[in-house]
């Protein structure tokens, strides 16, 4: 039997990913609910359009470092991710944190008037102007709007993530049998989660999505390879240490 000893039953599984899930996620949904129609004035925006490149960016790198550490905590309790070596986690986390970054932004989403929760208000793509990468930006839009409209619970959610991010394809594994054996039992916890909803379909569009995912990161890490290039005593002195860690 392949499970980790401590967790025979499938339902203690999603219990503790479900659990570390809501205890890092950062805001809570009744919040975020509470805040939806507060938007930025006129002004505001004009604000932060007219910051230089790297002001934005720096501004932006420390809420994504900020989202990233929660990505850690999250992971460390996912059972069987501690069984792995450092450097396993390490090479998980170098790769899937901004993943689940992304995944987590559906829940700061408003598909209503297609903003993001940012900087305490919610935010539209024009306040990402400065940033000087439009593409990039529309592409988290899209695939926040994309992964809103499957309307996953807290609990999908967070076996979803959980999924990203124990992914045994990612390179420069140790032991990747090892990996497979925790990503197995997750899909599991996320298989029967999804029988219980009486939801079984919606594993085949998630697979669509991390396919999706996986191909707005590869633009994200050229898109910083090119900023840190652009602005490297930004990116070099600016940047949190564990963002430089991460994505350097
Ligand atoms: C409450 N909301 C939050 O905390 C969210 C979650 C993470 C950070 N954050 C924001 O405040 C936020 C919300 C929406 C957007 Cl569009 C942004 C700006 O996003 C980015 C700007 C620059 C680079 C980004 C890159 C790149 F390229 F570095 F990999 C990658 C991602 C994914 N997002 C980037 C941000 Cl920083």
């Amino acid at each position: 039997n392949h499970y980790p000893h401590s967790l025979r039953n499938i339902d203690e599984l999603c219990a503790s990913i479900v659990r570390s899930h809501r205890e890092t996620s950062q805001y809570r949904l009744e919040e975020l609910q509470a805040l939806r129609w507060k938007v930025f004035s006129r002004e505001e925006i004009q604000v932060y359009q007219s910051k230089t490149v790297d002001e934005m960016w720096q501004h932006c790198a420390v809420r994504l470092t900020e989202a990233v550490q929660y990505v850690v905590e999250f992971a460390k309790h996912i059972p069987g991710f501690r069984m792995l070596s450092q450097n396993d986690q390490i090479a998980l986390l170098k790769t899937g944190s901004m993943e689940v970054v992304l995944v987590r932004m559906c829940r700061f989403f408003n598909t209503e008037n297609n903003t993001v929760f940012f900087d305490g208000k919610f935010a539209g793509t024009e306040v990402f102007k400065s940033l000087a990468c439009g593409d990039l930006i529309a592409a988290v839009f899209d695939f926040a709007h994309g992964l809103c409209a499957l309307k996953l619970t807290e609990q999908q959610l967070a076996l979803f993530s959980a999924l990203v991010l124990i992914n045994p394809d990612r390179p420069s594994l140790e032991d990747r049998v090892r990996v497979q054996r925790v990503h197995r039992s997750v899909e599991v916890g996320l298989t029967h989660i999804l029988h219980r909803d009486n939801h079984d379909s919606l594993l085949h569009k998630l697979y669509q999505r991390m396919a999706v995912l996986r191909s707005l990161c590869s633009l994200h890490m050229e898109k910083l390879r090119w900023f840190s290039q652009r602005y490297p005593l930004t990116a070099h002195s600016l940047f949190p240490p564990l963002y430089k860690e991460l994505f350097a």
